[in-house]
């Protein structure tokens, strides 16, 4: 356990758009900060959950009550992927926290939470009733909100209308891996463990960024990955999805990639009240009993009911019955809500990237 001074206390205050106000105290930068407001109810992983590029444009609140005891691992890349992060830095705008470690104790820790918020010039607020803030966000819904540490004016901030996928994917393609067949890896936002699973099933990953020109391209299959945003803004993407289903290219489609897919076969997508942050949300595989716990990370969902003709629901949510997954009846597309990944989360539905290779 690393000695650490304890710094001072410095007032700030999240601000909800309803008018609600939760007072608290600063750690990490000392900046203001506006985005949606949405919980993660995970109990552990926030160094993966922070760097989630799905994040992007959000204020995420973490319902366990204390976050930061075993520290931050270091960036250390390996093959060009970080190591103990889904990406190479914290997507989100802003964290609110009840308590946070100072101190910090793990064989991996290199920094405590704090000094890594600093580093990486993001505010958080410690110190808030947390579960009345959750209680709120889950009665009234999702609500924009802003961080204020200061005097200076802040605006709200929408992400629901911005293009988010543009400021968080890859900037020019990239190839991993060395394996026979060659997936197109589609980075709305990707999570890098996405790229390990399917490196760890030894195929080759071309990682495009999501406004690419695929059709000078060869490749076995496609991955759209997750991300941030509201689907519904990336119409570019749905035309490019629309092109792989006219070509019957096997396809997987992860949260965003799901629904992507979703809107591409002509369903609709819409949005959840406070939407499903968290790695025990139980999962059921349409007409069966049998059931998987998943680790998810989204706001938006397909709506079943619009699902076309040959596309079949093939998960759905237990808690709220939404629709966790699609699979189409005889061509090889097949889509998921949730996070077969994990990261943070169980690792029960890594079958779904075994079910995909198949195809491919
Ligand atoms: N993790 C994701 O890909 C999330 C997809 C989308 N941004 C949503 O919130 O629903």
């Amino acid at each position: 356990m690393k000695d650490r001074k304890i710094t001072p206390k410095r007032k700030a205050k999240l601000v909800l758009k309803n008018g609600k106000v939760f007072e608290g105290f600063l750690f990490g930068s000392r900046r203001n900060a506006a985005g949606e407001v949405v919980f993660n109810t995970g109990m552990m992983g926030y160094p993966e959950t922070m760097t989630d590029p799905s994040y992007k444009g959000q204020i995420l609140v973490f319902t366990y009550p204390l976050v930061g005891n075993y520290g931050v691992p270091q960036l250390n890349d390996s093959d060009d992927l970080p190591l103990f992060f889904e990406s190479q830095k914290i997507q989100v705008e802003a964290i609110v926290v009840s308590e946070h470690s100072e101190k910090y104790s793990h064989w991996n820790g290199y920094q405590s939470l704090d000094e890594w918020l600093k580093a990486y010039d993001i505010p958080g607020l410690y110190g808030v009733d947390t579960r009345g803030l959750t209680k709120i966000l889950r009665e009234q819904g999702t609500l924009l909100g802003k961080i204020i540490t200061d005097n200076k004016p802040v605006d709200y901030y929408d992400p629901d209308t911005d293009n988010l996928i543009s400021k968080v994917t890859i900037s020019q393609k990239y190839e991993y891996g060395s394996g026979k067949k060659r997936i197109l890896l589609v980075d709305c936002g990707c999570k890098k463990s996405i790229i390990t699973n399917l490196l760890d099933r030894d195929v080759r990953v071309l990682r495009v960024p999501y406004d690419y020109d695929i059709s000078n391209e060869d490749f076995d299959g496609v991955v759209l990955s997750n991300g941030p945003g509201n689907p519904v803004v990336y119409k570019k993407l749905v035309e490019t999805a629309r092109k792989l289903i006219q070509k019957q290219v096997p396809t997987l489609g992860i949260c965003m990639g799901h629904q992507i897919l979703a809107l591409a076969a002509g369903a609709k997508t819409y949005k959840l009240k406070y939407g499903h942050r968290s790695q025990n949300q139980p999962v059921k595989v349409v007409g069966s009993n049998k059931c998987y716990v998943t680790s998810q990370n989204h706001s938006f969902a397909v709506d079943t009911k619009t699902l076309p003709k040959g596309w079949m629901p093939w998960f759905e949510n237990l808690n709220d019955y939404s629709n966790e997954g699609m699979i189409h009846e005889k061509l090889p597309f097949r889509s998921v809500q949730f996070h077969p990944e994990a990261t943070p989360g169980p690792v029960d539905t890594e079958f779904i990237f075994d079910e995909f290779l198949k195809d491919v």
